[in-house]
């Protein structure tokens, strides 16, 4: 994962290792006085599918960009190793070659390739060397309610078999009855088992009841050293939406603001067309900037985004498309 460096002339460039976010003592005030105001949030989200914030000449270059951002998935109780090996290797060329040819893209991978844990070691054998690295969905995922100690254990057994990011799912029960401290503890102790590896937190938002559960639970997990905060498992019957996705980016923003420390975001579940990709493209820019807008700091957690994506820039390439415009992928 990257971060930026700062240039002589104060510019920030990002080409050096991103640091673990190192957490901090729960701060149970803070926690308690996070609102989240439903009305006025639900209202901003219904006006963001209209806004025409990516011009439509510059769409190939920021579908391209959604390309890099994705975790390109598989999360089935039928994945094989055909599949899994198949996946890596549509992360490796997501597009066709001609296309990605004429979009003067060359080189463009996802931001990583997510499977179960049961699918680490092929997933890693299938992407030796080029550089994408391996996300396992661990601790009984996708209800989290295996025995604690072998959730524990799944985190480390995914790291041994070379996963470099690992997706935890935490209990929903500690939000639901208010138990801060209890998610506390359970996120360190998950981020102390990642060891290098990043870990992202799974809120599984839908199931959290309200909107002010999830801005708390955003920042109970950051305060618990989360590198990621991530929506959904794909499998509750509500996952990745605009309003939650507003209420944690906030939670990132704030934590940000009080701490210096970076926290990624990464919407996962039902997203699948690459118009609701440029939305939340354009959500990120405006709301954290575009040092967000990279793989370190955002994913798209998404099993079948990138085939309606590859037909849209088939579409541009056929079409009026121009290569001028990849400066915008910059
Ligand atoms: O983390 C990723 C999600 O499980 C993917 O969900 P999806 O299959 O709805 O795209």
């Amino acid at each position: 994962m990257h971060t930026p460096t700062t240039t002589a002339e104060g510019h920030q460039l990002p080409t050096a290792l991103e640091p673990r976010n190192p957490g901090m003592a729960l701060d149970l005030d803070w926690v308690r006085s996070a609102q989240a105001n439903t009305s006025a949030i639900e209202r901003r989200a219904k006006t963001l599918p209209g806004r025409r914030s990516v011009k439509k000449d510059y769409q190939a270059a920021w579908l391209c960009k959604a390309i890099s951002l994705i975790d390109l998935t598989t999360l089935s109780g039928d994945d094989s190793q055909g599949r899994v090996e198949r996946l890596c290797a549509k992360a490796k060329q997501p597009v066709r070659a001609d296309l990605l040819e004429a979009l003067g893209m060359t080189g463009l991978t996802t931001g990583a390739v997510c499977v179960y844990h049961d699918m680490v070691e092929t997933a890693v054998g299938a992407l030796q060397g080029s550089g994408i690295p391996v996300a396992a969905v661990s601790t009984g995922f996708p209800a989290g309610l295996s025995p604690y100690h072998l959730r524990i254990a799944e985190i480390g057994e995914s790291v041994k078999a070379g996963a470099e990011e690992i997706d935890i799912v935490i209990t929903r029960r500690h939000v639901l009855q208010g138990n801060w401290q209890a998610l506390y503890e359970e996120m360190s102790e998950m981020r102390a088992a990642c060891g290098d590896a990043h870990v992202k937190a799974i809120l599984a938002t839908g199931e959290l009841g309200t909107l002010r559960n999830v801005a708390r639970a955003s920042l109970v997990c950051m305060m618990a050293g989360a590198d990621f905060i991530k929506t959904s498992t794909g499998k509750e019957s509500v996952n990745a939406t605009l309003p939650v996705s507003l209420v944690m980016i906030r939670a990132i923003r704030d934590y940000y603001e009080r701490t210096g420390f970076r926290v990624g975001y990464k919407p996962a579940g039902g997203i699948s067309k690459a118009k609701d990709a440029l939305v939340y493209l354009s959500l990120i820019k405006d709301e954290l900037g575009d040092r967000w807008l990279q793989p370190d700091l955002f994913r798209f957690g998404a099993s079948s985004l990138l085939g309606d994506i590859e037909r849209q820039l088939e579409h541009h390439v056929t079409g009026h498309y121009s290569a001028s415009h990849r400066h915008a992928m910059a």
